[in-house]
């Protein structure tokens, strides 16, 4: 098996670094030119590896908390202290290789990085939202997938799904929905007695308790695209009635509360203490937004990673799936939701064809004041989640011009049209009016990105300053449920 290398290691501009070893710079592997390996492909990536440290010694004793994102292209790790700052990051590339056994073994990579982790009081994952897997009930072996979150299910599991359904506007009836994800696995006969249904982040944080607990239930953060009632908190009775009751966890928790405590094994394959609390999780976009930090009604995060999705802080629940528009819970009192939606646009039409040394070099060469001149719908492949809900929808990303960095500009400028798009959207549909987007994800390091999307969103565009949705992850292990409420009572 190919030996694993550290990943990239994310330095936090606001804690410097005080270790720093050279600078190794490897060749950028093109997508194309990935090979492939049976575990995680780290190809040739230019490696920075810093650890970052606060300059002021903190004692080793001190708790850490500790937060593990799972995205699309990579799994990445964060560790504050006791008063919330950034002690250090890591990271790892999942290349070719997909599926629980590779993010098993990346858990294991990001979290035995970081340091002082026989300190941690806390762990929390957040994990792609409506990625599903089919687990045995009694011991939580994988059965079945992951059918990932951007899988379109097929039209007859559509149906099964829609004919259930209170309303047609429902969450649920995406094609991508975990709900309908469910019913593609009934009509193969592959769900059953004793199987399950079980979200990527409930999957592995089942890891961290060990193999006692074969399922912590899972967070109504990832229960929401499987039909969960998130304003009564509860399985609603249309579906406790369906052929897909079996499949339900059985227990739904508020994201950072109380799953366990690290198991025996997971201790000594992690280095993690057995007195550090497991928390229950949340979604990658979600995670995002916590690490960004919003603090009214009308601000937005857009994340800007493999795909773009947003999340705007509404008083009002917006669902309107053939949009692709739902609404996430956030919390407080009134209640406060997190509207939006998850486009298949983003990072991943970028990766196809720059790397991201290509992308810092050619994007300072753009002026993001100046139209393109091209009329791009920048997509992977045909299908579209949000703000068109279509799964026959085109790319468009012809004519290639001669320059790659008009190329480029065109590219930017088309996804940033399809947020603007989706920010319209959702106040047309009654959301509130947009005051301001903060970005998180890869694309938020690209300054002249955030200027072409100001030009066309209309309102101030700015870069997080914690851009890593692992950060959000540790806050929730760190402040566990209330941080969400918290967050919605900042007026
Ligand atoms: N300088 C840049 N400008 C725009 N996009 C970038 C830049 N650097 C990296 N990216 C994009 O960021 C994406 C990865 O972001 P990340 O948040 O890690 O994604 P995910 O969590 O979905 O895997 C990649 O698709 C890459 O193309
Ligand atoms: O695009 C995605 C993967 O990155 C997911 O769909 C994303 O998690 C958005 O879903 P949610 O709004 O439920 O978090």
């Amino acid at each position: 098996m190919q030996e694993l290398q550290l990943g990239t290691f994310i330095t936090n501009p606001r804690v410097r670094a005080t270790a720093q070893t050279p600078e190794v710079e490897g060749k950028g592997a093109t997508p194309a030119g990935r090979r492939s390996a049976p575990w995680l492909l780290l190809g040739a990536l230019a490696i920075r590896r810093q650890l970052t440290r606060r300059m002021a010694g903190a004692s080793s004793s001190e708790k850490v908390f500790i937060g593990v994102d799972f995205g699309t292209s990579g799994c990445r790790a964060a560790c504050l202290d006791s008063n919330a700052s950034l002690l250090a990051e890591s990271s790892v590339a999942y290349g070719d290789a997909s599926g629980p056994e590779c993010w098993r073994e990346a858990l294991c990579k990001v979290v035995k990085e970081l340091p002082r982790r026989e300190s941690a009081a806390a762990i929390c994952i957040d994990g792609t939202s409506a990625t599903a897997l089919l687990c045995s009930s009694a011991d939580g072996h994988v059965l079945e997938g992951p059918l990932m979150y951007n899988f379109s299910c097929s039209a007859a599991a559509v149906q099964r799904c829609r004919a259930i359904l209170p309303n047609p506007d429902h969450t649920a009836a995406a094609s991508s929905s975990t709900l309908c994800k469910a019913w593609e696995w009934i009509l193969q006969g592959k769900a059953g007695p004793g199987k399950r249904l079980v979200h990527q982040a409930d999957w592995l944080t089942a890891q961290l308790l060990g193999t006692d607990v074969p399922s912590p239930g899972t967070d109504y953060h990832n229960a929401l695209k499987l039909g969960y009632d998130v304003e009564s908190l509860q399985w609603p009775d249309w579906l406790k009635r369906s052929e897909v009751a079996p499949l339900l966890p059985e227990k739904v928790l508020s994201p950072g509360e109380t799953v366990g405590y690290i198991g025996a094994g997971p201790a000594s394959w992690l280095g993690l203490p057995e007195s550090c609390r497991v928390a229950a999780g949340t979604t990658d976009s979600i995670a995002a937004f916590l690490a960004a930090g919003t603090s009214q009604v009308g601000e937005a995060v857009t994340s800007l990673g493999s795909t773009l999705a947003i999340k705007m802080r509404s008083l009002v629940r917006v669902e309107d799936s053939s949009f692709g528009v739902y609404s996430h819970r956030l919390g407080g009192d009134p209640l406060q939701w997190l509207v939006g939606g998850a486009s298949n646009t983003g990072g991943v039409v970028l990766r196809k064809v720059f790397t991201d040394k290509a992308l810092k070099h050619l994007s300072a060469e753009i002026d993001a004041e100046a139209d393109s001149g091209l009329d791009y719908y920048p997509l992977p492949c045909k299908g579209q989640r949000f703000p068109i809900s279509d799964d026959n929808l085109e790319p468009r990303l012809e004519p290639r011009p001669e320059s790659d960095a008009q190329f480029l500009h065109g590219i930017l400028e088309g996804m940033a049209r399809i947020e603007a798009a989706s920010f319209q959207k959702l106040e047309e549909l009654g959301a509130g009016r947009l005051r301001r987007v903060v970005t998180a994800g890869g694309g938020a390091k690209n300054p002249t990105w955030c200027r072409i999307r100001q030009r066309l969103i209309g309102v101030p565009v700015e870069s997080a300053e914690w851009t890593e949705a692992a950060c959000g992850a540790a806050l929730l292990a760190m402040k566990g449920v209330s941080l969400l409420g918290a967050l919605a009572d900042q007026k």
